[in-house]
C-alpha cells in the first residue's frame, strides 16, 4: 500500500515538475515558417488546421501513443548527455558502459513477458518487429512451408506484411472474426495446413481492445507444430504477458505505446525450440545479425525503464484504468441511449473502450470533439474516412461503424479528465441527434429498420 502511495505521488510530483503545457518553440527560422504557417496562438486558444480549440485538448488516445513516464526519461537523459558511446565499440570506457545499459535493458524486457534475455532483439518498434516476424519466418522456411494463417482484425502491418508475401507467391488465409471480435478455435484448427509456416494473431485489438484467447491458440499451434507470433503491441504493460503459457514463439513489442520512447521495440525469438528469421536488415551485424544499425541506447534504455514501471504498477493502474472505464461508460449512458460497446464486453482491456453512437455521423461528432483528443480507431487509417475494417470485420453496421470512437485510458487520466470528456461527448451527441430526423423518428417510435426508402 505504501509503494502504491508512493508511486502515486511520485507520479504527480514527476508530472507536475516535467509537463509543459507551453509551445515548444522551433531551432530554425525556416521550422519557424512552417509551424506558424497553420499554428496560431493566443490568450482564448490555439488554432490549428483551421480549428479552434480554447487551451490544450485533454488526451485520451494512449492506444496511439502515450507520453513518456518522467521516470522514463530520467533513466534516459544521461545516454544521450554523458554516456553517449555506441554500445558496439569494444574499445573504451564509452562504449562498455552503453553496451551495458543495452543488456540491463534487454533483461527488463525479458522479465515482462517470461522470456530470456538472449531471445530479446531490439528494433525500431512493434512494425518493425512484425515485418520480421511474417516475413522473416517465411522467408527462412520458404522451401516447406508457403501458407500463413492471420485474421481480418490485424494491424496494417501484419496484414501488409501479408500482402507482401502474397505478392511473391505465398498464400494467406485471413480467418473472420466473430461479433465479439474474437476468432473461433475451430476455424482456427481447420485452416492449418501441412505446410503452414506462421500462425499470427494479435493478442490486444489496438482499435476495439479485445483479447484474443492466446493460451487455446498456442495450445493448438503446439499440437500441429506451427509456430504461433503475436502482435503484442497492445498487450505489453496492460495485461500479464507470458511467452511460455502462450506458447508463442515469437511476439513483438513497442515501447511507445507502454510510457516509453516512440521508435524503439523488441522483438521476442523463441530459443528452444529455436525459430529463424531471415533478417530484413543488412549491416553491421548488431542484435545476432537479425537486425543490423546501431542500437540506439538511450531509447532502449528508456523501453527497458518503461517495462521494469509497468511491471512494478500493472496492477494499481489496471485497477484505476477500470474504474475510469466504468466512470466513463456510466456517465454516459447515464444521459444517452443508443450507445453500443464495439467488441467483447467480457475480454477486453479496460483502457481502450471503443462507442458507437447511433444516429450521429462520426465526422462530425469528432469535429465536435476537438477538445478531447480521440480517435474513430487506429492511428494509421485515421485520415480515412471509410469505417473502420476492424468494426466491419465484426459485422457492425455501416451506420454504427461511422459513428464510432475510441476512448483511450492510461496511467496518467485522471478523474476530472474523464468527467469532463463526458461531458463534452453527451453534449455534442445530443446536439447533432437533434438535428438528426432519424433520430426524431425514433422518439417517436418508429422502427427505422421498417421503413421503405424510395429510390430515385
Ligand atoms: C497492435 C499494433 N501493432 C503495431 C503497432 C505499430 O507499432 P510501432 O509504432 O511501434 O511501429 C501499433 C501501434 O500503432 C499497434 O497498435
Ligand atoms: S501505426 Fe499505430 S495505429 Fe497504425
Amino acid at each position: 500500500m505504501a509503494s502504491k502511495l508512493l508511486a502515486s505521488t511520485l507520479r504527480q510530483t514527476l508530472l507536475s515538475k516535467f509537463t509543459t503545457t507551453h509551445h515548444v518553440r522551433p531551432l530554425s527560422t525556416a521550422a519557424a515558417a512552417a509551424v506558424s504557417a497553420d499554428y496560431h496562438e493566443d490568450t482564448d486558444g490555439i488554432t490549428m488546421k483551421g480549428v479552434k480549440i480554447s487551451g490544450r485538448p485533454l488526451y485520451l488516445d494512449v492506444q496511439a501513443t502515450s507520453p513518456v513516464d518522467p521516470r522514463v526519461l530520467d533513466a534516459m537523459l544521461p545516454y544521450y548527455l554523458s554516456r553517449y558511446g555506441n554500445p558496439h565499440s569494444r574499445t573504451h570506457l564509452f562504449g562498455w558502459e552503453s553496451e551495458n545499459a543495452v543488456e540491463a535493458a534487454r533483461s527488463q524486457v525479458a522479465s515482462l513477458i517470461g522470456a530470456s534475455p538472449k531471445e530479446i532483439i531490439f528494433t525500431s518498434g512493434a512494425t518493425e518487429s512484425n515485418n520480421i516476424s511474417v516475413k522473416g519466418v517465411l522467408h527462412f522456411y520458404k522451401d516447406k512451408k508457403r501458407h500463413v494463417i492471420t485474421t481480418q482484425t490485424e494491424h496494417k502491418c501484419v496484414l501488409d506484411s501479408c500482402r507482401h508475401l502474397q505478392q511473391e507467391g505465398f498464400e494467406v488465409t485471413y480467418l473472420p472474426v466473430k461479433s465479439d471480435g474474437l476468432i473461433d478455435l475451430d476455424q482456427l484448427r481447420s485452416a492449418i495446413r501441412p505446410d503452414t509456416g506462421l500462425v499470427s494473431v494479435m493478442a490486444v485489438n489496438n482499435e476495439i481492445g479485445v483479447i484474443q484467447p492466446m493460451e487455446e491458440i498456442g495450445q493448438i499451434c503446439k499440437e500441429f507444430n506451427v509456430p504461433f507470433h503475436t502482435d503484442a503491441a497492445q498487450a505489453l504493460g496492460k495485461i500479464p504477458v507470458d511467452v511460455e503459457k502462450w506458447n508463442v514463439s515469437l511476439m513483438s513489442l513497442s515501447g511507445h505505446k507502454i510510457y516509453g520512447p516512440k521508435g524503439v521495440g523488441a522483438l521476442y525469438l523463441r530459443r528452444r525450440p529455436r525459430i529463424r528469421v531471415e533478417p530484413q536488415m543488412n549491416g553491421g551485424g548488431q542484435e545476432r545479425g537479425l537486425r543490423s544499425g546501431t542500437v540506439p541506447t538511450p531509447l532502449v534504455v528508456g523501453m527497458g525503464a518503461a517495462c521494469e514501471l509497468a511491471k512494478m504498477e500493472m496492477q494499481y493502474d489496471e485497477k484505476r484504468i477500470k474504474s475510469l472505464q466504468e466512470r466513463l461508460l456510466n456517465g454516459v449512458r447515464e444521459k444517452l441511449d443508443g450507445v453500443v460497446v464495439n467488441g467483447s464486453e467480457e475480454r477486453r482491456y479496460a483502457g481502450n473502450l471503443n462507442l458507437s453512437f447511433a444516429y450521429v455521423e462520426g465526422e462530425s461528432l469528432l469535429m465536435g470533439l476537438k477538445e478531447v483528443a480521440v480517435s474513430s480507431g487506429s492511428a494509421c487509417t485515421s485520415a480515412s474516412l471509410e469505417p473502420s475494417y476492424v468494426l466491419r470485420a465484426l459485422g457492425v453496421d455501416e451506420d454504427m461503424a461511422h459513428t464510432s470512437i475510441r476512448f483511450g485510458i492510461g496511467r496518467f487520466t485522471t478523474e476530472a479528465e474523464i468527467d469532463r470528456a463526458v461531458e463534452l461527448t453527451v453534449h455534442q451527441v445530443e446536439k447533432l441527434r437533434e438535428m438528426s430526423p432519424l433520430y426524431e423518428m425514433v422518439k417517436e417510435g418508429i422502427n427505422i429498420k421498417d421503413i421503405q426508402w424510395s429510390q430515385h
